[in-house]
Order: structure tokens, then sequence, then C-alpha cells
């Protein structure tokens, strides 16, 4: 037994004077990661603050050519949204497919990507497609964001407030899920925007990636069979229960594949 105090504030400006106030506070999502976190025993914060009724940090905008999606949406807002089903049908598909419907009703945006589990799918959407991740205190681009296992760019006192995507001109993601959890063996995100091409695979590693060989074949050409000779190291790839890394290696081609016959 330990004790914590629970905070909820109301606002953005409240949860981070709440949050700058003690070095052992931690953020609340929708808690699916971190309320078994606690049960655990893994980590016994002073304060948590539950962003819950943060208003502001919910909610989807077409913006700027995009879509803004604010920290604290859930997986299945995003996924029966009209807006993204209609700017980015591929991010909305990706939602869809996130766990169960529990785990879609009440996991948000901005707590898998400030998780960075290294077998989420938003990841790969949010680096594939350029993102940039807003926080209270600065914009993050996709590429600086995603650091390490379970690691960021964020510093202690910093909350993720939003994700913004630019359109595509193509895009899509599939993924080799786990059968129990959803959670990605292997996914890959691949997007064409402004000419340039993309590709983000999650699952795979210790942390999302860029695949930029087959970045390199795909600019060239945007067909499946553009991969066949794109190289993927299985030395640097996750060798578990789940899948071996030469496995993996096969099956990140393989996604890698079918998401460009899907966007293409
Ligand atoms: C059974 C199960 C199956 C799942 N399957 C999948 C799957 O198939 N694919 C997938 O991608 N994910 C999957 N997940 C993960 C899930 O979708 C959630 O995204 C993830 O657990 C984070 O949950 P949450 O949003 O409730 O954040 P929380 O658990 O509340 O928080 C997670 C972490 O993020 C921090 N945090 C939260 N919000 C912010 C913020 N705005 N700014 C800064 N830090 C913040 C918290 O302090 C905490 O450290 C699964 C989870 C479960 C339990």
């Amino acid at each position: 037994m330990y004790n914590f105090t629970y905070h909820r504030p109301k606002s953005l400006a409240e949860a981070a004077a709440l949050l700058a106030q003690s070095e052992d506070a931690k953020l609340m999502a929708g808690g699916q990661t971190y309320l078994p976190t606690l049960k655990q025993r893994l980590a016994q914060p002073s304060d948590i603050i539950d962003l819950g009724a943060v208003a502001e940090l919910k909610g989807i905008k077409e913006e700027a050519g995009g879509i803004t999606i604010g920290a604290m949406t859930r997986h299945a807002d995003v996924a029966h949204s009209e807006v993204v089903r209609r700017v980015i049908p591929a991010l909305a598909a990706l939602a869809e497919d996130i766990g169960d419907p529990q785990v879609r009703h009440r996991g948000t945006i901005g707590g898998s990507i400030s998780n960075n589990d290294p077998a989420a799918d938003y990841p790969a959407a949010v680096v594939a497609l350029n993102a940039t991740v807003r926080t209270n205190k600065r914009e993050i681009p996709a590429d600086q964001f995603f650091t390490g296992m379970f690691e960021t760019a964020l510093e202690r006192d910093e909350i993720v407030t939003a994700v913004h995507f630019p359109k595509p001109e193509k895009a899509a993601y599939v993924k080799f899920p786990n059968p129990a959890s959803r959670y990605a063996v292997v996914g890959v995100f691949v997007a064409r925007t402004g000419g340039a091409v993309r590709v983000a695979v999650t699952g795979a590693a210790p942390c999302v990636f860029r695949w930029t060989e087959a970045e390199q074949a795909l600019g060239s050409s945007f067909t499946p069979s553009a991969l066949d000779n794109a190289g993927i190291d299985a030395d640097n790839l996750n060798n578990d229960i789940h899948a071996s890394a030469e496995y993996r290696a096969h099956l990140v081609k393989v996604m890698a594949k079918r998401a460009v016959e899907a966007a293409a």
C-alpha cells in the first residue's frame, strides 16, 4: 500500500502548474498503460494528474492542409471521425485496429506516443506522415520525438497537447498483430507526401524507425516490386518469444509491400 495525491485539473495551465510543482508527479491519460504500471508497483508517484477533464486537449480539426488531433482524443474517436476518414483514412484504419473496444475507448493518442511502446501503432503514423508533436512548451518534429524504447524527447514537466498530421497523397498502414493484444509484432506505415516517400516500422525494433532503403526504392517507383531488393538488417531487430529477428525482417518486407499496394 502506498499513497499518492490524485488531481483532476480542468485546464492545461492548471495541469502544467501541478506537474511543475513536484519531481514525482505523473500524468495520466486513459490509464491503459499507467494503471497496470501502478498496480505492478513499477511506479510510485507522489501525485497523479488525471488529464481527463482538460477539454482543450480533446478533439479533431482540419487545419493547415492536414489534421490536428488533441492529445486526449481516444482511439475510437479517431477511428470514427468523419474528418480523419476523409483526409487520412489510413490513420482512421490504424486507430480502428488498436487493441480491443475497451482499449480504444480509454486509450489516447497522447498517452500512446508519450509512452512510446516499441510495438505501438501510432508512432509509425507520426513518423511516416512527418507529423509535428505539440506540447505546452514547443513543437517537436516526428524525427526528433521518439528517442528509444519507452523514451521520447519530452522533458519531465512537458505535456503533449496535440499532434498535427499533414495530409499525404497516398498512405497505408499494415501490421502483423499479436493475436492476443493486437500490438504490432511488425507494423509498417508507408506515406507519400509532396512527392517524398517515408516508411516507418514499428514493433520490429526497440523503437520505431525509418526504413530509408525502402524510401529510396519507392521514391523511384511506388510499387510493391520496388522493394524486392531493399535490404533490412536483422541484426538490429528484436528477437523474442513473439518472433525471431530473421522472421521480423521477413515480415517488415511483406508488410511494407502490402502497405504500398493498399496505398497505391
Ligand atoms: C490490452 C491492451 C492492448 C493494447 N493494444 C494495443 C495495440 O494493438 N496497439 C497500440 O498501439 N496500443 C495498444 N495498447 C496501448 C493503448 O492503446 C494505449 O495507447 C496505451 O496503453 C496508452 O494508454 P493511455 O492513452 O490511457 O495513456 P496512460 O496509460 O494514461 O499514460 C501512458 C504514459 O503516457 C504519459 N502521458 C499520458 N498522456 C500524456 C500527455 N498528454 N503528455 C505527456 N505524457 C502523457 C503518462 O504519464 C504515462 O507515462 C494496448 C493496451 C492494452 C492495455
